[in-house]
């Protein structure tokens, strides 16, 4: 067990060292644990004293990550148990009721800070990205400066979320006589679930608007990307944020997360990850606000009058940007018969110039996160192969690398078609018009994001009345940003909407009272 002394201010260097000693366990920023704490930081601020717990898991089980390059043993952590999830759940309760009665512009002070720390933090945080997920460097830095700017966001955005009043006469038949206050008030405790792939990001998506508006969290990590996501969690700590109000338990999804999504404590649940994932969760949770954010089939329709040069750099870019491990990647283009023979041609030149290798030289393209991924990537090729797809750029893969393949003459009877790759892989259908188009894409089970390309506008959005996802990009990529965009899935791709406001919004309920008055009140000049 080691302390800091009195009055000295631990930075995330501490973190960093502690990852390169390979003991990284988890945080449990709630009553002490009375099982083998290994490292206690104590942080003196002006205020208050804040206790981050650094332990292990009561059942001493622990989980090892890999990295996704060599395969190698990376880090350890703990596999959270019921028991440290009831301590985690029950230190969010105790804590969210002070919280809740902590001034909003002070709120927004810790958010403030936390930013500052990341952005002062971002070549270790994206290493611990490079590392654990295989981000490259440029996207790595991008995740964490992203990620501050979103805080600071939330901060000022939610400092203007404020209630309303409404009065009763402009309902047919009604007087006067009632002043309705409408205040937002928190959730209580929310259960936070990122993925692997923004796991910074992604995490502080849920957790800044969650505390902003007066919740507590739970940090579930993802299995890959949990130091990242500690790194962000030990952020919020170093801000000062009082002990209790953020919680984070790491293990697997698999093991323990129904306990976690069924725990009476939790009021709501914001999860990134697959469609699977979240289906299964959103019919164990019970009567709670859920917001989520699942798998994409995201469509590129490239029309006749299309600008070949702007979709082709943009489909290039959305279908291969960290490897397709992308939401929001182009996972399918429907291109009309008449350009689509220009259309691939200038695809394939372009990715054939994307570099493949190793995130630490900030290669375009750097391994999938997990072999079995690579697996699954692959057998989605063979099955289009053997189906009479064509390869424009080959399949080529050693271990978890994969070059971006192109494949073309995708037909609806093969996989690739309907799946999500979650990897370097772009399939290409021809149609014979673009209502071909639009009803292939409404057959798909998911609903997240589409782009049309087309020169005319008014056509574009004709299209697009008919596209049943919830963003609809015109000659421009998919993408969940900017973060203050609305973002939401229709169908299997999720429930409710993202981006700052509208999760505020989602991180919030509303809470009426009404004033009844004996006599009519109407204000006067
Ligand atoms: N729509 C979006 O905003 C968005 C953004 C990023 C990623 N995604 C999707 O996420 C997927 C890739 O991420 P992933 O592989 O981490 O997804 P995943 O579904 O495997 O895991 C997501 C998170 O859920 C947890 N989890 C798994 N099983 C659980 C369970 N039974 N109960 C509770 N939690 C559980 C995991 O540990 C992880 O933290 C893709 O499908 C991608 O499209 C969606």
């Amino acid at each position: 067990m080691t302390k800091t002394t009195k009055g000295t201010q631990p930075t995330l260097a501490t973190l960093s060292k502690m990852e390169k000693d390979n003991v990284f366990f988890y945080l449990l920023n709630g009553e002490w644990s009375k099982h083998c704490l290994d490292i206690i930081i104590v942080l003196l601020t002006i205020e208050l004293i804040f206790l981050v717990c650094i332990g292990t898991s009561s059942t001493g089980k622990v989980c090892k990550e890999h990295s996704p390059c060599n395969g190698t043993e990376i880090y350890t952590y703990q596999s959270c148990s019921s028991e440290d999830a009831n301590q985690a759940f029950h230190a969010a309760a105790a804590s969210q009721v002070m919280w809740a009665k902590t001034p909003l512009w002070k709120r927004a002070e810790y958010l403030k800070q936390a930013a500052i720390i990341l952005r002062s933090h971002q070549d270790e945080i994206a290493n611990s990205l490079m590392n654990e997920i295989a981000k490259n460097r440029k996207n790595a830095i991008s995740e964490v400066v992203r990620t501050a700017d979103l805080i600071e966001y939330v901060a000022e955005e939610g400092m203007r979320l404020s209630g309303k009043l409404m009065y009763p006469d402009s309902f047919p038949g009604q007087k006067r006589n009632q002043l309705c206050l409408i205040h937002r008030v928190p959730l209580g405790v929310v259960l936070c679930i990122p993925p692997f792939n923004y796991p910074v990001n992604l995490c502080a998506s849920k957790v800044a608007p969650a505390l902003m508006m007066g919740n507590s969290v739970v940090i579930k990590t993802p299995s890959h990307g949990v130091i990242s996501c500690l790194y962000l969690a030990a952020a919020f700590h170093l801000a000062g944020i009082p002990r209790g109000v953020v919680n984070v338990l790491t293990g697997k999804g698999s093991e323990i997360g129904d306990y976690l999504v069924t725990h009476p404590l939790v009021n709501a649940i914001s999860l990134t990850g697959g469609t699977h994932t979240g289906l299964s969760v959103s019919k164990k949770a019970g009567m709670i606000p859920l917001q989520m954010e699942l798998g994409g089939k995201d469509a590129a329709i490239v029309v006749c009058d299309a600008d070949l040069q702007q979709s082709i750099s943009s489909i290039a870019s959305g279908a291969f940007s960290y490897n397709g491990q992308r939401c929001t990647a182009v996972k399918i283009v429907y291109v009309v018969k008449q350009v689509a023979d220009a259309l691939v041609d200038g695809l394939k030149e372009q990715v054939e110039k994307l570099s493949v290798g190793s995130p630490q030289d900030n290669a375009d393209i750097t391994p999938v996160v997990h072999h079995s991924s690579a697996d699954y990537i692959e057998k989605l090729v063979q099955d289009a192969i053997q189906k009479g797809a064509k390869q424009v750029t080959p399949f080529k893969r050693k271990d978890n690398l994969i070059w971006p393949t192109i494949l073309d003459h995708v037909d609806k009877n093969m996989r690739v078609a309907w799946e999500e790759p979650f990897g370097p892989l772009l399939p290409i259908v021809r149609v014979d018009s673009e209502v071909q188009a639009i009803e292939m894409v409404n057959k798909s089970p998911m609903g997240l994001q589409a782009s049309i390309f087309s020169r005319n506008m008014e056509n574009a959005m004709f299209l697009a009345d008919f596209l049943k996802t919830g963003t609809i990009h015109l000659n421009g990529q998919p993408a969940r940003g900017p973060d203050h965009f609305p973002f939401q899935g229709w169908k299997d791709s999720g429930i409710g909407s993202q981006g700052v406001l509208y999760s505020l919004e989602a991180m919030s309920k509303i809470k009426s009272i009404v004033i009844h008055f004996a006599k009519e009140t109407y204000t006067c000049n």
